[in-house]
C-alpha cells in the first residue's frame, strides 16, 4: 500500500490504516537511490517554501495549539535526520531535547502537542497522564512501537503514527551484514588482530551457499532479507502466520510451520514484532527443537528471545553462534554474559542507522506528525481505525453533520436522565458494505460526550470513551432505492429511555429523535421528533413548540430583532394546520436571558429550548 499523499487530506479526526503497508513495497530497485523520489521532491520544495502556518482544524488538532491560534510545539527526544527536522520546523516550534530522564520527559510533555521518538524513549502511561490532554500525536521515527503504550495513548485520544517503510532496507542490509560477519567471525577476528594476535585457524568460518535460512516474520524486513540471502546462494524458508503464500512464492520462498522452520534451518533470522504473543518465543523449549549448531540473527527485538535461554543454548552448543542487534534491556548491562560471549556478535541497535534510512525516516515521520496535527489523514497511524482517504473525503460533510446531531440531541435531554443507549440510523442507497460509518459513529459520540464532560473525543478514542461511559451506540441502516452516488441521504440520532426538556423532540416511540441531511455541502437539521424542519446547523438554534397560529413567527422574530440577535435561518414544521408546530430558528449570537424569557412568555408558545451547536 502506498503512503497517502502527504499533507493532502485536510479532514477532522483523521483515520488511518491500521494495517501494515505491503511488505513487498520497498524493492531492491526502488530503494537503491539515496532518497525515494517523493522525499527528494519534498526536500527541494522544503528548501523553497517559507514557514507554513497550521491550518485550522476541527478535531485532531491539539486544542491548546488551536486555541492559541499559534504554531504547535513538537518535542523530539532522539536524534532525527535534518530534513525531517527542517520540515517539522516549517510547521511547528521544535524542541530537540535528547537523553531526557523519565522525569524530565514527564515534565516537558504537558507543554507540547506532539512527541517524536525512536526506540530509546519509553512513552509510558505515566507520560500520557503527565501530558494532561495536550499531547495529541506521538510519532515513532521507525517501525517498532513496542516502546509506546498504545492502550494509554488510545485512552488519551492521542494518535500514534510510525514511519514503517523508510528503514526497511537498512534493517535488511544490517541483517545480511551480521549474517556474513557471524559466519566468518569478522568481529572476533578483527578484535584479535587489533590485540596483536594472528589467529588464522581459530577463526575458520562456515559457508552460506547451500545452507538453509529460516526467516521468522516475512514482513517488510524479512522479505528483503530473503531476497538478499537468495543472492548469496542460500535456500530460504520462512514462517509467518499472516503472510500471503503467493507473495512468498513470488520471490522463491516456501512458507512453512514454526516447527519446520526452526528444526530444519542452519541459520534463523528474526523479523517479527515484539507483541505479547512473540515475547520469548525463542526459549529453552524452542532452542531444543533446533538443529545442533544453528546460528541465530536478531535484528527485530530483544524481547522475542529469552536471553538466558539463549545463553544456555550457546553454552551447550545447540546454538553455535548468535548475532544480536537488539536486547531486552538497551543498552544491555555492562556485565551481560551474552554480549561478552565469544560466539556472539553484537551491535548497539544499528539496524536502522544508515544516513539514507535516517533521512527517509525523518521525513516520513515529520509528514505523518504534521498531517496528524492538522487533522489530515494519517496513513501510518497505529492506534486508529483505517478509513481510506477517498472515503474520508467523501464523508467529510457527514462527519460535521454527525457531530452536530450528537451535540444537538444531548442538549435536548433533561438533567438527571443518564444517556445510555444511542441509536444512529443511516439512510443510504449504498450497500452497507460500501459505507464505512466508523468515523460517523465516532463523531456522534464526540457530539454527545463533549458537551457533558471534559473528555476530548476523536476517532482514536471514541469507542473507548463510549465504553467507559457505558454508552451503547447502536447503528442501523435503511437501504433506499436509487443510484448510490452520494454516500448518505440522512442520519438520524435517537436517544432511548431518557426524558427530554423539550417534549416536541420526542418521536412516536418516545425517543428523543433528530435527523439531518447534507444540503449543498452543509449540515441541515431536517427532523425534530416527528416535525419536519429545515434549518442549517450553524451557530445556535432555538426550537419553539407552539400551537400553529398566525403571527407567532413575527412575534418571536421581533423579540430577537429588538435584542439585536441575527436570525440566520427559520423553519416551521407542523403536524396539521392549527395543531402543534415547531419553529426552528438559527441565530448567530446567543440571545440574552431576557430575550429567551420573552420568547417563553409569547402567547401560544408551549415550550422552547436554546441549543448551542
Ligand atoms: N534493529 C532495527 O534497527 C530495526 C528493527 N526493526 C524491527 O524488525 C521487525 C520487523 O519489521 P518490519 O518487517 O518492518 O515489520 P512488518 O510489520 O512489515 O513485518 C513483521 C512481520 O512479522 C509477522 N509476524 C507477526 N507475528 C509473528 C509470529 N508470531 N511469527 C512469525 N511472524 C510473525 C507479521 O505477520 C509481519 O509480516 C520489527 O520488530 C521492527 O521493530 C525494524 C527496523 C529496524
Ligand atoms: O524501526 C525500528 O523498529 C527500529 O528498531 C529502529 O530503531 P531506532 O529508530 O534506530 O531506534
Amino acid at each position: 500500500m502506498a503512503l497517502a499523499t502527504p499533507l493532502r487530506h485536510h479532514l477532522p479526526l483523521a483515520a488511518a490504516p491500521a494495517v501494515a503497508p505491503d511488505p513487498a513495497t520497498p524493492s531492491l530497485v526502488a530503494t537503491r537511490g539515496a532518497l525515494p523520489p517523493r522525499w527528494a521532491r519534498l526536500r527541494s520544495s522544503l528548501a523553497a517554501s517559507p514557514s507554513s502556518e497550521p491550518r485550522p482544524t476541527r478535531s485532531l488538532t491539539p486544542p491548546a495549539a488551536a486555541a492559541a491560534g499559534g504554531r504547535p510545539t513538537v518535542l523530539v527526544t532522539e536524534k532525527l535526520g535534518p530534513l525531517g527536522l527542517d520540515l517539522l520546523r516549517s510547521f511547528a516550534n521544535v524542541d530537540c531535547s535528547y537523553e531526557l530522564t523519565a522525569e524530565e520527559l514527564r515534565a516537558k510533555v504537558s507543554l507540547v502537542d506532539a512527541l517524536v521518538v525512536r526506540s530509546g524513549t519509553r512513552v509510558t502511561r505515566e507520560v500520557f497522564e503527565a501530558a494532561r490532554g495536550r499531547l495529541r500525536v506521538v510519532g515513532r521515527a521507525g517501525v517498532g512501537i513496542d516502546n509506546v503504550d498504545l492502550q494509554a495513548a488510545t485512552e488519551a485520544g492521542c494518535l500514534v503514527v510510525n514511519a514503517p517503510t523508510a528503514n526497511t532496507v537498512a534493517a535488511a542490509e544490517h541483517t545480511i551484514a551480521l549474517l556474513t560477519a557471524m559466519a566468518r567471525n569478522v568481529a572476533q577476528a578483527d578484535a584479535s588482530l587489533k590485540a596483536g594476535k594472528w589467529e588464522r585457524s581459530k577463526y575458520v568460518g562456515v559457508t552460506l551457499v547451500g545452507k538453509t535460512l529460516a526467516v521468522m516474520g516475512f514482513g517488510k524486513v524479512g522479505s528483503e532479507v530473503a531476497r538478499r540471502a537468495k543472492g548469496l546462494g542460500m535456500d530460504i524458508i520462512a514462517h509467518d502466520p499472516y503472510a500471503a503464500v503467493d507473495r512468498a512464492r513470488a520471490i522463491g520462498v516456501d512458507l512453512v510451520s514454526f516447527d519446520e522452520a526452526i528444526s530444519t534451518a542452519d541459520f534463523i533470522s528474526l523479523h517479527m514484532p515484539l507483541t505479547p504473543s512473540t515475547e520469548k518465543l525463542f526459549n529453552d523449549e524452542t532452542f531444543a527443537e533446533m538443529k545442533e549448531g544453528v546460528r541465530i540473527i536478531n535484528v527485530a527485538r530483544g524481547g522475542v528471545v529469552d536471553e538466558e535461554a539463549l545463553l544456555r543454548a550457546l553454552d551447550n552448543g545447540t546454538v553455535a553462534q548468535a548475532a544480536l542487534d537488539v536486547f531486552i534491556e538497551e543498552p544491555p548491562p555492562r556485565d551481560s554474559k551474552l554480549v561478552e560471549h565469544e560466539n556472539v556478535t553484537v551491535t548497539p541497535h544499528l539496524g536502522a542507522s544508515t544516513t539514507e534510512a535516517q533521512e527517509g525516516v525523518s521525513l516520513e515521520i515529520a509528514e505523518a506528525v504534521i498531517g496528524a496535527l492538522r487533522g489530515d489523514l494519517a496513513a501510518t497511524a497505529v492506534n486508529a481505525p483505517m478509513v481510506p482517504a477517498e472515503v474520508l473525503s467523501e464523508l467529510s460533510p457527514y462527519v460535521v453533520l454527525a457531530e452536530k446531531l450528537g451535540r444537538l440531541v444531548v442538549q435536548l435531554v433533561s438533567g438527571g436522565s443518564g444517556v445510555k443507549v444511542v441509536k444512529v440510523v443511516y439512510s443510504s442507497t449504498r450497500d452497507p458494505d460500501d459505507l464505512d460509518t466508523r468515523i460517523l459513529r465516532a463523531m456522534v459520540t464526540k457530539g454527545i460526550v463533549e458537551p457533558i464532560s471534559s473528555a476530548f473525543v476523536n476517532i482514536v478514542n471514541a469507542d473507548y470513551v463510549a465504553k467507559q461511559r457505558g454508552l451503547q451506540i447502536i447503528e442501523e441502516r435503511i437501504l433506499l432505492d436509487g443510484s448510490p452516488e452520494v454516500p448518505l441521504d440522512s442520519i438520524e440520532v435517537h436517544l432511548a429511555n431518557v426524558e427530554s426538556k423539550f417534549a416536541g423532540a420526542l418521536s412516536d416511540a418516545g425517543d428523543i429523535k433528530v435527523e439531518g441531511k447534507v444540503k449543498d455541502g452543509s449540515p441541515h437539521l431536517t427532523l425534530v421528533g416527528s416535525f419536519s424542519v429545515d434549518v442549517g446547523l450553524e451557530g445556535n438554534l432555538i426550537l419553539c413548540c407552539q400551537v400553529d397560529q398566525p403571527g407567532i413567527i413575527g412575534k418571536v422574530g421581533s423579540i430577537l430583532g429588538k435584542m439585536n440577535v441575527n436570525v440566520s435561518f427559520m423553519s416551521v414544521g407542523r403536524t396539521a394546520p392549527g395543531k402543534q408546530a415547531i419553529m426552528a430558528i438559527g441565530v448567530d449570537e446567543e440571545p440574552e436571558k431576557e430575550a429567551l424569557k420573552l420568547i417563553g412568555e409569547t402567547p401560544f408558545v408551549e415550550e422552547f429550548v436554546f441549543l448551542k451547536l
